[in-house]
């Protein structure tokens, strides 16, 4: 079980509010000026990452009291319960082990005293088999040609992670094969798809862990219809329909042979299962060998996690500045700017992965936290960005802590597009941090040809008071295996927060009153007697809806 120790009550908390009320109004820009070794000091290297952490409101001391609270909440034996299998998702009754999904040290690691390696093996040599069919085109459908569509269907930890991943990694896209993502269960979702594709050259993936979701069921069944329509034998649904799931009996009832099933279990969170059966889309997309990259770089990941001291490890850190900025400085949101065209879905991802994981308010103990828990989390790739809500960041009132993440070598070096992205990738993290006096501003305007008064007026508004505090993500190049490590390094910067917050982060019960109700209202939408039965804002719109179709 993990500790149930509420971090408030701790001395390093008491001690990180008193730190900070000498911190609050301390620059980011006098902290470099009093030291030249402070990017030396604040960033740390991995493999082909290079984290940058100077440019935020810390000083030796913050990192030492953030880190003596991290050991008061014992997230050293935290770390182990995870990887020893523990049943740390508690409300759930399971153990979260996506680690021992990509644990390419083949070491044991036991749930129940059941080394689960085995079966993670097994699943990975039947995907190995299935990608290289399909790739090859050895995989044929019902009139014998090869596969030339991929159509994943799932939604949330079944769609986003393959999604992202198929997405940042389309540089290493097998030419033939086409990917396509189904989620919504707006119908549009699936028609636009299915009007792209051809029956007898596409192969539906069917990714649930439950094999329950409405939204996927509804897909799927939709996907069969349509394919049945052309097929017309039901004996062809199993050349064109493969499933992702922890539920074998849910898959079979659909009509998908069990021999096309890929397994995973319930010590994998839909939002932590990229890695298991689920990468099926992305290892028939970009190949099993670069999928396995990918799995090699997130278990180098893990391994640096659980092997290195907290104050080098580079989950470990972000998760206590992103704690710093979120308990002491009031920060709401964090925002993830990738400045990689491909690493498009990479905000969107991580949003579910970190949202639906810190997103609680019961603590550990079932009681009710006092202390902010889970940041808000969006972002969107740069320059667009900075086209678009970054004027907020710079001159708004709230503070945005913001990751930058770029890769120096760019996969389509076009004349000079990449110099051109990195040099605004550097530049804004330098306009954060020092930011423009109002002299400056001053300065800049006086040769503008305006009255003395109009430039005295305008230089307030080009004053940008800076400090705004950033993480830069360098890292060689955008490769399965850097990809792999990047994952990691969100997801147990993730863990480590929930830990120290008290809070479950493996389970997501916020999500079922919305789709209880829905269940509640769809019959009610049959026929056109209105309703009576909900709030009368409720009411109002179902009747209005009623009327309108
Ligand atoms: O994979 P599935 O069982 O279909 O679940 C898909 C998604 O739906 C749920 O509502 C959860 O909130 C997500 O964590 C999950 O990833």
């Amino acid at each position: 079980m993990l500790n149930k120790i509420n971090p408030t009550k701790t001395a390093a908390w008491q001690n990180l509010a008193t730190h900070f009320q000498n911190m609050q109004a301390v620059q980011m820009k006098e902290l470099f000026a009093q030291d030249p070794q402070r990017f030396a000091r604040f960033s740390v290297k991995f493999e082909d990452i290079l984290v940058d952490y100077s440019k935020n409101i810390i000083t030796d001391e913050t990192l030492k009291l953030l880190v003596e609270l991290a050991k008061e909440v014992k997230l050293p034996e935290a770390i182990e319960q995870m990887f020893g299998g523990e049943k740390i998702n508690e409300t759930e009754g399971r153990a979260v082990l996506h680690v021992a999904l990509r644990n390419q040290s083949n070491t044991p690691v036991l749930v129940d005293g059941e080394d689960v390696m085995p079966k993670v093996n097994a699943v990975l040599s039947q995907m190995e088999m299935f990608s290289d069919k399909v790739i090859s085109g050895s995989w044929k459908g019902y009139t014998g040609k090869a596969i030339k569509d991929i159509v994943n269907i799932g939604i949330g930890g079944s769609d986003l992670g393959p999604l992202m991943v198929s997405e940042a990694l389309k540089a290493y896209k097998k030419e033939h094969i086409n990917v396509h993502f189904v989620s919504n269960v707006d119908g549009t979702h699936i028609a636009e798809t299915l009007n792209k594709v051809d029956p007898e050259t596409t192969l539906f993936i069917i990714a649930s862990k439950t094999f329950t979701t409405q939204e996927t069921m509804t897909n799927a069944h939709s996907a069969k219809q349509w394919f049945l329509k052309a097929a017309r034998e039901e004996a062809h649904v199993a050349k064109h329909f493969v499933a992702l799931s922890t539920n074998r009996e849910k898959v079979i009832a659909f009509g998908i042979d069990e021999e096309n099933m890929f397994e995973f279990w319930d010590w994998v969170g839909g939002r932590y299962s990229l890695c298991s059966a689920i990468g099926l889309s992305i290892a028939c997309a970009i190949g099993f060998e670069n999928f396995k990259e990918l799995l090699t770089g997130a278990h180098a990941m893990d391994k640096h996690f659980r092997e290195s001291n907290l104050e080098g490890n580079v989950p470990v850190l972000l998760a206590l500045i992103g704690l710093w900025y979120n308990n002491f400085f009031e920060a709401e949101s964090e925002a993830i700017l990738p400045y990689d065209q491909y690493m498009h879905r990479f905000a969107a991802y991580f949003q579910q992965g970190n949202m639906e994981s810190n997103g609680k308010y019961i603590d550990r103990n079932g009681e009710e936290v006092n202390y902010q828990t889970g940041p808000i989390i969006w972002g969107e790739p740069g320059t667009n960005g900075q086209h678009a809500f970054y004027q907020l960041i710079h001159q708004g009132t709230k503070l945005i802590p913001c990751d930058f993440l770029a890769p120096a070598v760019s996969q389509n070096p076009l004349s000079d597009h990449h110099p051109k992205l990195l040099s605004n990738f550097f530049a804004q993290t330098e306009a954060l941090m020092k930011g423009k006096t109002y002299e400056e501003a001053l300065a800049e305007l006086q040769n503008s040809g305006q009255s003395e008064e109009e430039i005295t007026r305008l230089a307030k508004y080009k004053e940008f008071k800076g400090n705004r505090p950033t993480n830069s993500i360098l890292f060689k190049q955008l490769t399965p295996h850097t990809l792999g490590s990047l994952i990691a390094m969100y997801e147990h910067k993730i863990f480590v927060q929930g830990v120290i917050w008290n809070i479950f982060s493996f389970d997501q019960w916020g999500v079922e009153l919305g789709k209880q109700l829905a269940n509640k209202i769809l019959p009610e939408l049959e026929n056109d007697t209105p309703v009576t039965s909900h709030d009368s804002s409720t009411n109002g719109l179902i009747n209005a809806y009623k009327a309108m179709r």
